[in-house]
């Protein structure tokens, strides 16, 4: 492809070179440039890409963007000079694969908590409509059946319009991604066209990398700016900030929410372990999944594919047998009635959903025993209030490792410990190994209890010192609650 198809829509503050020269491939990492590759110096969280340029121009490279010209220029590469690689990057990946998301109606989740909840069920909702479908999320990408592993929630935009335009020449029709706060402030959906954004919710999380919750905040609303009038802003009017998201948008607004006004309307009539029902739009709808939390997650939803112009009717059908994304609020109950429940909370809210939907659906007496962890090289401060939320909420917990990262495990449990207050302390036991915790869990428990293992739901892996070891939670709890059953 030749350079110059690949420039619209990009801020330029100088060009060296030939703008004709020939592109083959994209690449932001100096360790993937073949002959022919443009190349993007981008300065990162770790190093500043920059000081490789003359090791890709050595590996063939025929174009460089970058923020900073080398001093000496190599004539047979062209320089092209912008404000900022990362967003070049996200508009020249989108021109390079022909706009893929223009030809789809792709549809971004936003928001803390839910977003791979959303994202999924309405995978699920159109794929059940029988529209071509794909899914970009936090456990899987799919391509209508095919399914695409995930490195990140949101991925890199060379391997994000690649996976979209899969998507179009598969003939897909609709898309539905998760915008994280990181893809936002990367500028790794830059340059994509958006048929509509959702926003869940914005609590307390990655305060490591947005260092404080108004610049969070600002990269949620940020994606919200950024949408064309033809698409649809769709937010959360109970959340308290939900409403900050619709402040400067483009887009039409739209609302949701189970008690403040709203354009989409949803009232919990019950709330059991069997399920939610619901009335929506003066329907009574009876839905697999479990929580008040999900029903803010299928509101969204409904939402989403009646402003997409589907039949209210039929999307509520669909959406009542659904059971959303794996390692969501999955559990199971062992020959001998202990409950266990494996479920991805990861933030001190999503904690707090979780137990108290356990509080409120239980029948009294039973024990509820949480097993959970925090994730290293993440948010530190987290760490404490997700400690004191389990105690607040259950009976005994066992504080434990979650994927450590880089980090000592034990420093991240006593971070946790720190925040169990002198009232709870009695609750709380720390026990490094996730497998023991777990094991101890269920033999803690008795008939009737409910185990609530927090934190990793799908992941299938402990990452400890980059390296992934096999580690499935689900895997455990049922192996253990068979061996006492
Ligand atoms: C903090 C963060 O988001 N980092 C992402 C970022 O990397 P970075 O800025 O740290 O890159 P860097 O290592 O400093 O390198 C700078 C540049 O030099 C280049 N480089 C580096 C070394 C070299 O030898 N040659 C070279 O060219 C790199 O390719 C890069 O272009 O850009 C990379 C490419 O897109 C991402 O892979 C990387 O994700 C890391 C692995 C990560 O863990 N990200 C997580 C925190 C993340 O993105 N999470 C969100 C939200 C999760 C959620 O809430 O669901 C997600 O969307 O997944
Ligand atoms: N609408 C919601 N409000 C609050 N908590 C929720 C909501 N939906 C799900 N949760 C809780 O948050 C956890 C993560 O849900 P989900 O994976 O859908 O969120 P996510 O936004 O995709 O997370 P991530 O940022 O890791 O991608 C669930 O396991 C559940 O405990
Ligand atoms: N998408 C989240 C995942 C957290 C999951 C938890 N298991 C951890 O490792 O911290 C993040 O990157 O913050
Ligand atoms: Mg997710």
């Amino acid at each position: 492809m030749n350079l110059q198809d690949l420039l619209y829509g990009v801020s330029i503050k100088s060009l060296k070179g030939l703008p004709q020269i020939e592109v083959t491939a994209l690449a932001f990492d100096s360790r993937l440039v073949n002959p022919g590759t443009l190349f993007f110096a981008i300065k990162g969280t770790a190093v500043d890409g920059h000081q490789f340029i003359e090791q890709t121009i050595a590996a063939g490279a025929s174009v460089i963007v970058c923020e900073e010209l080398p001093g000496q220029l190599n004539e047979s590469v062209t320089y092209v000079e912008v404000a900022d690689s990362s967003e070049a990057l996200g508009i020249i990946a989108c021109n390079f694969y022909g706009n893929p998301s223009a030809d789809l109606k792709l549809v971004g989740i936003t928001g803390t908590n839910g977003k791979t909840t959303i994202a999924t069920l309405l995978y699920q909702l159109f794929s059940g409509l029988n529209y071509g479908t794909g899914l970009i999320s936090t456990v899987q990408n799919q391509i209508k059946d095919k399914v695409v592993p995930a490195t990140h929630t949101t991925p890199n935009p060379i391997a994000l319009n690649q996976l979209l335009k899969d998507m179009v020449d598969a003939g897909c029709e609709y898309c539905f991604m998760e915008v994280s706060s990181h893809a936002v402030v990367q500028h790794r959906i830059s340059g994509l066209t958006f048929a509509g954004a959702v926003f869940s919710n914005i609590t307390h999380d990655h305060l490591d990398f947005h260092k404080t919750f108004d610049n969070y905040l600002k990269a949620k609303k940020q994606f919200f700016d950024t949408l064309p009038k033809s698409a649809f802003a769709l937010t959360n009017a109970d959340d308290k900030n939900g409403m900050v998201m619709l402040q400067n948008t483009k887009a039409y607004k739209k609302t949701y929410a189970l008690k403040q006004m709203a354009d989409f309307k949803a009232k919990v009539i019950e709330n059991k372990f069997s399920g939610l029902h619901l009335e929506i739009d003066q329907t009574d709808v009876f839905f697999k999944m479990v929580g008040s939390f999900n029903a803010y997650n299928l509101l969204a939803a409904y939402a989403t594919a009646v402003l997409l112009e589907q039949d209210k009717l039929k999307v509520l059908t669909t959406l009542s047998a659904l059971s959303g994304a794996e390692g969501r609020f999955d559990y199971i109950v062992s020959k001998t009635g202990i409950v266990g429940i494996v479920d991805y909370a990861h933030t001190p809210d999503a904690v707090q959903n979780v137990l108290s939907t356990i509080a409120n659906i239980r029948k009294g007496t039973e024990q509820v025993i949480t097993v959970i962890g925090c994730g290293g090289d993440r948010d530190k401060t987290k760490r404490p209030v997700m400690a004191q939320v389990a105690c607040d909420w259950s009976d005994k917990v066992i504080l434990t490792s979650d994927n450590p990262r880089t980090e000592d495990p034990q420093s991240i449990i006593k971070d946790m410990e720190a925040g169990v207050s002198p009232t709870n302390q009695r609750k709380a036991i720390s026990i490094l190994d996730r497998r023991e915790a777990i094991k101890t869990a269920c033999h803690l428990a008795q008939p009737g209890d409910i185990i609530l293992i927090a934190g990793k739901g799908h992941e299938k892996y402990q990452e400890i010192n980059g390296v992934r070891h096999h580690f499935d939670d689900k895997e455990i709890i049922n192996e253990q609650l068979n061996q006492i059953s």
